[in-house]
């Protein structure tokens, strides 16, 4: 299949807003055809001189006409740009609208294995350059390039030759610009790489800033940053010294067509093959083109970018989805079985193997197992984060696949240990569980999860904002705020990926107790490493290597694997270890 011109696709991109777009090319077109005008008038006034006339009402006509010109040129341009502009931030509105509409349709690894500092780019920086070629290129070339043919077709109607001689310097200049034109989509998608890997290095940095606190990793990781702030000074600083020479030349080149109407036109004129009149209206109409020529140069290198800018933005939007139906199915039962799952985040990478078993509805299943065993992993493919290419998940009889992305979301409330709080108010983070519920509602919530005293004790209540730049919370507030938000969910799965890792001594009986509450008649799947927390599961399954070793309750599991045999020894031998 031939691929599509990278500004055929940027048109598709604003598909509803082509009007707008059209509207603002027709009125910047007939702007420029309005700015020819004067030229015109300067050359019959010049011929008027020559020729003697004494006839004012001639000069003043050919005046009022250029005046009229100009003034219908700046106002239609000016309406042509508020009309492109217009059209295009409704374009870049949509076009950021459907990236982060696609994100969470993306298989979770499809996202996270992007570095944010390049999303970000994507999203913002090369969004916000297509503003160039949408609101200025499309309206301001084309009338720009429109221009010197309509001069050019009405030289050819005075005079072929003289025509043709106007044209000379242009094709000489053009090519120097090609010249630097034939690399410039690369050396633009090199300098789209340098930027990518230097943002990526800021938000590593910004990001990371604790650990490089912690370990005093300042001047490494301050090296790092700077050399990537540096190659990509020297990438745009070498590109553009590769271009100044040939863009000099070719500017300079291209608007000189007087080099050779002058003196062909002088010989001819004393031949008697061209007339005076002829000769004057040449030489100033030949002035025009030189103008709007020298604007849509400017233009080129927009064109150039064209491709890397919707190239990036098509990376996204072209991604694949999650596979899964469109019509909502419906639950005889919340059961859940895996059918001889194998899974790797990598398509070399298997990290669980041919893994089968069952959850029954209402019940509580615990996965315990060695750190990096799979545990979360399998947590993650029954919450619908990952498609899988081998085996299958069933929820109430049917395929995860059957079921739409948005339906299988609310089935499941997932909490994990690092919950994610946006930087928002502390109402609304817990809000996010069920967007729609009122106040009485979210505060009902935080009291379930033992967290309205402490919320109500910090500077703004529940208005207080936090995540991102706002209060800094620790790790069990942010848990408890996060059951909170589960618990407004109200969804008839909940899945506890270490849920209350971070929950201190003081504070366990009171989150234990919000658990309970979060989990009172749901299907709940635990994954814990304190197995103290899991012993009254209805089964436990111990996950090895990707595999399931062995299942049963606690007290069966003691007696037949030894693995999670050593693991409570161990688990009971560090609580005694915590107690003396
Ligand atoms: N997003 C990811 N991309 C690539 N590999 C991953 C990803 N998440 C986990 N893994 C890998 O998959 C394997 C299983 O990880 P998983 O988090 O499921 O283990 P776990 O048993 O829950 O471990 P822990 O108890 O330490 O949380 C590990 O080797 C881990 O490095």
């Amino acid at each position: 299949m031939q691929a599509k011109s990278p500004m055929l696709r940027l048109w598709e991109l604003g598909e509803q807003y082509h009007g707008g777009l059209i509207r603002a090319v027709l009125s910047a077109s007939a702007g420029v055809l309005c700015g020819i005008l004067p030229y015109f008038a300067a050359a019959q006034i010049i011929i008027g001189l020559v020729h003697s006339e004494q006839d004012t009402s001639f000069y003043l006509f050919w005046c009022c006409l250029a005046l009229g010109g100009y003034i219908l040129r700046a106002v239609l341009y000016a309406l042509a740009l508020s009309m492109s502009h217009k059209a295009t931030f409704a374009i870049l509105k949509n076009i950021r609208e459907r990236i982060l509409a696609k994100l969470p349709k993306l298989p979770l690894g499809t996202v996270m294995d992007t570095p944010s500092g390049q999303m970000k780019q994507i999203i913002v920086d090369q969004v916000e350059s297509m503003e160039r070629p949408l609101a200025h290129l499309l309206p301001e070339m084309t009338s720009n390039i429109l221009a010197p043919v309509c001069i050019l077709i009405y030289l050819f109607v005075l005079d072929w030759r003289m025509a043709l001689l106007s044209l000379v310097s242009i094709p000489v200049g053009m090519a120097f610009m090609m010249a630097v034109m034939a690399n410039y989509g690369k050396q633009y998608e090199g300098s789209v790489r340098v930027t990518q890997a230097m943002n990526s290095t800021i938000v590593e940095y910004i990001g990371g800033i604790e650990v490089i606190k912690a370990f005093n990793q300042g001047k490494n990781s301050y090296a790092k940053f700077s050399q990537r702030v540096l190659a990509n000074a020297s990438y745009f600083y070498h590109w553009m010294k590769s271009c100044q020479l040939p863009v000099s030349i070719s500017r300079t080149l291209a608007p000189t067509t007087l080099i050779t109407i002058l003196p062909a036109g002088w010989i001819m004129y004393l031949g008697g093959s061209l007339d005076i009149e002829t000769f004057l209206t040449v030489i100033i109409l030949s002035l025009g083109i030189a103008g709007p020529l020298l604007a849509a140069m400017d233009f080129v290198d927009s064109l150039a970018k064209v491709g890397t800018i919707v190239g990036e933005v098509d990376s996204i939007l072209s991604s694949e989805e999650q596979q899964h139906g469109l019509t909502p199915v419906s639950f005889s039962s919340k059961d859940i079985r895996l059918d001889h799952v194998s899974f790797g985040y990598h398509a070399d990478q298997e990290i669980l193997h041919d893994v089968s078993l069952s959850i029954p509805s209402g019940t509580m299943t615990a996965f315990v197992g060695p750190s990096g065993s799979g545990k979360s992993t399998i947590a993650k493919l029954i919450a619908g984060f990952w498609d899988m290419k081998k085996g299958r998940i069933m929820l109430g009889g049917h395929d995860l696949k059957d079921i739409p992305l948005r339906q299988l979301y609310e089935q499941t409330a997932f909490v994990s240990q690092d919950n994610y709080l946006f930087n928002e108010s502390v109402r609304e983070n817990i809000r996010m569980g069920k967007p729609g519920a009122g106040d009485a509602e979210v505060e009902a919530a935080a009291k379930a999860a033992g967290c309205d005293s402490f919320i109500r004790k910090l500077e703004n209540g529940y208005d207080t904002v936090v995540g991102g730049g706002g209060t800094h919370l620790s790790g069990g507030e942010r848990q408890r705020i996060a059951i909170a938000r589960a618990m407004l969910k109200d969804a008839p799965i909940v899945i506890l990926d270490e849920a209350t890792a971070y929950i201190d001594p003081e504070n366990e009986a009171v989150v234990q107790k919000a658990v309970a509450k979060l989990v009172k008649g749901k299907t709940v799947i635990v994954i814990a490493h304190r197995l103290s927390t899991i012993t009254d599961a209805d089964r436990i399954f111990v996950v090895a290597d990707g595999r399931i070793s062995a299942s049963g309750t606690h007290e069966e599991l003691l007696k037949k694997s030894a693995m999670y045999h050593e693991m409570w020894q161990a688990h009971i031998g560090a609580k005694d270890g915590d107690a003396a």
